[in-house]
């Protein structure tokens, strides 16, 4: 991918795309510079990637050909007021990651330029991410390419009309969290069970990413899956039993359905 890359807000987010895009060669370090209000988090940035970093947004802004906003949705205002009366000779793509500020918003904060919503995982960090992209007004086919190629450089892109982004962020975005505590359960049950806690961290992590890589590879429906893998009046069984007793599945999709709306919500702030 061409040109320079800025980054607004060198957090979790900004930090994980930055580490992937780097390591996959899709930029070189001079050619990113990221802002953030953090010395510490400025400092972590140059010591680990070697890139550029400052203090102010409004450098990052006319630095850059492409601008991903990174910064929490809540100073979304404070962001957007640095982009006021800064001129440019050619309009950068401005692509947002804020959880549930709208396209609407951000064509107003950079009038004129084109806006493309994502919504990106943290597994992007390790080139594993799923982003969902909606497309703003002025954004045209060239700019929704450089998105698509952005992503996909650090996982599956997917497009999707932006009411679906809240969803998306319930999902993908925030079920990185859900897998987590999935894997340190079924760890916690295996200790439980008497295995050590290497062990039992060990086996409950190849054993989602073993089920994950399964079901992609193959294609097969999670539901033969579980199947397959339950034997009548077997030990699986007993197990899932349990599992629908404590309402695994409703609690999952209460879930994401819960970060979803929190995710409109934010939106409406
Ligand atoms: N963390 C995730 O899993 C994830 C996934 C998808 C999308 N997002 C979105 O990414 C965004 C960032 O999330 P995060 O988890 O990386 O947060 P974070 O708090 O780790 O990072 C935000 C960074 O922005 C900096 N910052 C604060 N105000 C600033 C300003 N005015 N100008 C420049 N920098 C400023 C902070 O110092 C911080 O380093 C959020 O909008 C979130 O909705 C996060
Ligand atoms: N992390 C952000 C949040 O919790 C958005 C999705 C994942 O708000």
């Amino acid at each position: 991918m061409p040109g320079k890359l800025g980054i607004i807000g060198g957090g979790v987010m900004g930090e994980a795309l930055l580490s992937c895009l780097l390591s996959k060669r899709m930029y070189t370090p001079d050619a990113i510079l990221v802002s953030d209000l953090s010395h510490e988090r400025r400092q972590l940035l140059i010591e680990q990637y070697d890139i550029r970093t400052t203090h102010s947004n409004r450098e990052v802004i006319e630095h850059s050909d492409v601008i991903v906003l990174a910064t929490k949705p809540q100073v979304f205002d404070s962001v957007a007021r640095d982009f006021s009366g800064i001129v440019v000779s050619e309009s950068p793509l401005v692509i947002s990651i804020l959880a549930g500020v709208s396209i609407v918003r951000l064509e107003q904060a950079v009038p004129g330029w084109p806006v493309i919503r994502a919504m990106p995982n943290t597994p992007a960090t390790v080139g594993c991410g799923m982003t969902a992209i909606a497309i703003g007004s002025r954004a045209i086919a060239e700019h929704v390419e450089i998105a698509q190629q952005l992503f996909s450089t650090v996982g599956e892109v997917v497009q999707v009309a932006e009411p679906l982004l809240d969803g998306v962020t319930g999902l993908s975005g925030s079920g990185p969290a859900y897998v987590a505590i999935v894997i340190e359960a079924l760890a916690d049950g295996g200790v439980a069970s008497g295995l050590s806690r290497t062990t039992a961290n060990r086996l409950a992590l190849q054993t989602v990413l073993g089920t994950a890589q399964l079901l992609q590879k193959t294609g097969m429906h999670p539901a033969v899956l579980k199947d397959r893998v339950t034997s009548p009046g077997g030990t699986t069984i007993s197990g899932i039993a349990c599992l629908e007793e404590l309402g695994l599945r409703s609690a999952l999709i209460e879930a994401v359905r819960a970060a979803s709306s929190r995710s409109r919500e934010l939106g409406n702030q």
